[in-house]
């Protein structure tokens, strides 16, 4: 697999974090990474003392990529200041966006991407929040027909959050790789308990990250099993 999705089951609830976390792993394992986030809103310029704690800012941080024009457009080329869903801050902007373009734009970037680089795109805000006026998350998925890798939370009231999540994605057909439950700060149960809940209903593995934790590894392993060792060639 060379590409995937992190969905959210909602917002603020640890997409950005899991993405950089699988991105270091990957790259502490000498695997090369993009990670992606195409269409971004609450994020200011990139000379604003902020600018590092937007997601656009992490994840170049994750890729060990400094912060230029380059980098920044080529991460996030659909940037919006204000903290609202994207249709809405790009209407702040006097701007707006066409999923035709969003989707062209990642589907070049995985079909340019060096080859044995692997790819995660980051969605924005819960799996059906609006891109568009009549466009969601879920159509942004749908059409890169990309594996899924959900992220919860694990405050009360994920679990509902991302099984709601689960279903709207079989409905649809999307495949679901796998679940990671962010600790949420504050959560009222571990989230394993959280994960175990999800996990006996949502038919895929389910990962937990602590407060603070790094990737799992067997997460890091499913989302991107290590190429077998070629055997050598003995047609000669
Ligand atoms: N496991 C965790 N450990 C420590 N901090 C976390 C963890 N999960 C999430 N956070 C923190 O919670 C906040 C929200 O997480 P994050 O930005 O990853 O959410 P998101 O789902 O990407 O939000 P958005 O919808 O804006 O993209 C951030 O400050 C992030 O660092
Ligand atoms: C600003 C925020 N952190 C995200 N970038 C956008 C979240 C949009 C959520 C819209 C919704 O589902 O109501
Ligand atoms: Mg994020």
């Amino acid at each position: 697999m060379r590409a995937l999705f992190v969905a959210g089951a909602g917002t603020e609830i640890g997409k950005t974090y899991v993405t950089a976390a699988l991105t270091r792993r990957l790259r502490a394992a000498g695997r090369p990474v993009r990670a992606l986030k195409p269409l971004a809103s609450g994020v200011p310029p990139h000379d604003h003392p902020d600018f590092a704690d937007s997601d656009t800012g992490r994840l170049l941080a994750a890729q060990g990529l400094a912060v230029t024009d380059g980098a920044v457009a080529a991460c996030s080329p659909w940037r919006f200041e204000a903290p609202l869903a994207p249709d809405l801050a790009a209407a702040r902007e006097g701007r707006s966006l066409a999923m035709a373009d969003l989707v062209a734009w990642c589907e070049a970037r995985i079909a340019s991407a060096e080859p044995g680089t692997h790819v995660l795109i980051e969605g924005v805000g819960g799996l059906m929040s609006p891109i568009t006026a009549g466009e969601t998350g879920l159509d942004w998925v749908k059409a890169l027909h990309l594996p899924v890798l959900l992220v919860s939370g694990s405050y009360l009231g994920a679990i509902s959050h991302a099984l709601t999540a689960v279903e709207t994605l079989r409905a649809h057909a999307c495949p679901l790789l796998a679940v990671a439950v962010s600790e949420s700060a504050g959560a009222p149960v571990p989230p394993e308990t959280v994960a175990e809940a999800i996990g006996r209903r949502a038919g895929a593995p389910v990962f937990c990250l602590h407060r603070g934790a790094d990737c799992p590894e067997a997460l890091a392993a499913l989302a991107f099993p290590a190429e077998p060792p070629r055997s050598p060639d003995t047609s000669a």
